[in-house]
């Protein structure tokens, strides 16, 4: 990979703040704590003394304390809800923890282990994690937004109503966790100050019968509101969000695919939102192709695309790479769009189709062409549409774990010499195929990137073959930055192919084809600071930038915006912040 910034340079200076809390009020806000690291001057100005044990610690033995504590836990679940509840406790101790194992403690704190505390949300409940707006209260939905804010300036707003969540459908109230997990992430490697960004969770009801029978569920236990009251709430949301926050950044996550489709197309042209699942994982698969390619030395417009699931993902992957070959390899869109096959549940989706959703339409395949399958009239599956297509990519983004057979793979592999092949499904117990097998079924020819991590596959040659994470996470906390950064109007799709670009352009692959195809994830907050750069540029470029600096200020102001988990220096001052 390219050399990057070294992002120790980026600490901010000395900072002092006026803190308005003492006592247990400072001891108990996660923003202001700092537990056995308040100087000695600072308890006694904040009335501390007798309530700390003697020894001041620096935040190196704290983080090595919480460490040894952490690796106590046996489970990663038992490790997540530690990590929560140091959150609730210090953010900076919390923060700083995480960024020292990156690797090894993001999947703790995210994905694949949240899914699995989203899941037992209401047994696992201990204390809230966000502002979470019900459906049946929506006449004071104004009101909790103030309420919840407290004045605060807002640079983030990270929601989701829940309906599909991962790849483990409807979760209900549990759904703030991935609003969680996704703000943490922003703060982790995009450096978004946590105090100026707020996790929502939109309770409009569940459809998941194991919820509602549960008596334990705290969410609104209430079938999921559909049609025009649930447009209406949502409308309600966004126009306050509006309203208060003009300059933020509103993060959708996890919608069922056609509300998310619906959402972003509403109020692209209104405020700076964004879809992670439609836009965040179209731009990271884009990247990761991008740099695949590099290594088969073929351009966009030469690969056949199959593209196991048609929903969020799939949709916001296909119309990313489709409008990158439109701009790189001059082809007309019409002609970019043939080069795409997209299969769902109910097989390849053609024309003779029932009920095709609109937004899918520009990729439906004409009867004609599969006129002569044996199967014509049934549901055209994976395996048939591999033999017949000879795709060079597939990607799965269809929560089918082990949906990419080996059958799939070897006929896949027989069509192409170096098969691009993605399993991005998540958690991991979804992904369509495990890499090492679909390694070692290609005798290691294969180009493999996944949604989740994984461990290296070993090539032939008895080299490792590090597998690339292809999660949206490695893009989106870069897009939001650039985004509320430039304080932008809007975020636009060429911001969005700009940020993809710079990635791509950071894979070792480039130097070395048989390297991983994305950079590293212990490096993502120095890989999401260069895409937050070239997003910040290209708004200022096109104009939709709030700000008025130069491009080549951007890199500058950015160092200086980046939140950094390091105590300040505290004064006490009875008006100064809480
Ligand atoms: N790696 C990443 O960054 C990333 C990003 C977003 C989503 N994902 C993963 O992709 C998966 C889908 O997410 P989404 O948001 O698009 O969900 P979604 O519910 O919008 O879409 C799922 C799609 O898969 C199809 N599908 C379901 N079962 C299938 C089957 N047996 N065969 C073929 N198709 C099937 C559905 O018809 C639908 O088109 C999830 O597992 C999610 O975790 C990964
Ligand atoms: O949350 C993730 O890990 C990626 C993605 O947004 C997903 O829905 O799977
Ligand atoms: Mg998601």
């Amino acid at each position: 990979m390219p050399d990057l910034p070294d992002t120790s340079d980026m600490l901010p200076k000395s900072q002092i703040f006026r803190v308005a809390l003492r006592g247990d009020a400072i001891l108990t806000s996660p923003r202001w704590n700092k537990g056995t690291a308040f100087t000695t001057a600072e308890r006694k100005a904040f009335g501390l003394t007798g309530r700390l044990p003697h020894r001041v610690n620096t935040l190196d033995e704290q983080c090595q304390r919480a460490y040894d504590q952490l690796q106590s836990h046996e489970n990663a679940i038992r490790k997540n809800s530690f990590l929560q509840s140091m959150k609730d406790q210090n953010w900076v101790l919390y923060y700083s923890l995480i960024s020292r194992h990156l690797r090894e403690l993001v999947p703790i704190i995210y994905t694949p282990t949240e899914a699995e505390a989203i899941s037992n949300y209401s047994h696992l409940f201990r204390r809230s994690e966000g502002l979470y707006l019900t459906f049946s209260d929506k006449d004071t939905m104004e009101e909790q937004l103030l309420e919840q804010t407290q004045g605060r300036e807002m640079d983030l707003i990270v929601c989701s109503d829940a309906e599909a969540i991962l790849g483990i459908g409807d979760q209900g109230v549990g759904g703030i966790g991935i609003s969680s997990a996704k703000s943490v992430i922003y703060t982790l490697i995009g450096g978004t100050d946590p105090h100026r960004s707020l996790p929502v969770m939109l309770d409009v009801g569940t459809n998941n019968e194991e919820l509602l029978n549960d008596p334990l569920y705290v969410g609104w236990p209430h079938k999921r509101v559909r049609g025009k009251e649930y447009d209406d709430f949502m409308d309600q949301f966004v126009q306050l969000i509006r309203k208060h926050f003009p300059n933020s950044l509103l993060h959708f996550e996890d919608f069922g695919v056609t509300n998310a489709h619906k959402l972003l197309q509403r109020y692209r042209d209104e405020h700076s939102v964004f879809n992670d699942d439609i836009q965040g994982t179209g731009a990271v698969t884009l990247a990761c192709t991008m740099a695949a390619i590099g290594v088969t030395k073929t351009k966009l417009c030469d690969q056949r695309f199959v593209i196991y699931g048609a929903g969020s993902a799939g949709l916001g992957i296909a119309e990313q790479l489709r409008d990158a070959m439109v701009s790189t390899d001059n082809v007309s869109e019409e002609e970019a769009n043939s080069k795409f096959w997209l299969i769902d549940k109910h097989g390849l989706i053609r024309q003779s189709l029932a009920d095709v959703r609109e937004d899918l339409k520009k990729f439906v395949r004409s009867d004609e062409e599969w006129k002569d399958f044996a199967g014509n009239g049934k549901e055209i599956g994976l395996l048939d549409v591999v033999k017949h297509v000879k795709p060079t990519v597939l990607i799965g983004c269809s929560t089918h774990g082990g949906a990419f057979t080996k059958e799939v793979v070897q006929a896949m592999a027989e069509g192409c010499e170096r098969p691009i092949i993605f399993p991005l499904s998540n958690p991991s117990k979804l992904v369509e195929v495990d890499p090492k097998d679909a390694n070692d079924w290609t005798k290691g020819k294969a180009l493999l990137a996944t949604g989740s991590p994984f461990p290296p596959a070993k090539m032939p040659n008895g080299k490792d073959y590090v597998i690339a994470e292809c999660n949206n996470a490695l893009i989106y906390p870069g897009l939001g930055f650039g985004s509320m950064l430039s304080q932008s109007r809007k975020m636009t799709d060429t911001m969005i192919i700009a940020g993809a670009r710079r990635l791509a352009a950071l894979s070792p692959a480039l130097e070395d084809p048989d390297a991983s195809l994305l950079p590293d994830f212990g490096d993502a907050p120095e890989v999401n600071f260069e895409v937050a750069v070239a997003v910040a540029e290209q708004a200022i470029e096109e104009g939709v930038a709030g700000v008025k600096w130069k491009k080549e200020e951007v890199r500058e102001r950015a160092r200086e915006k980046i939140w950094k988990p390091v105590y300040g220096k505290y004064e006490y001052d009875e008006h100064g912040a809480n």
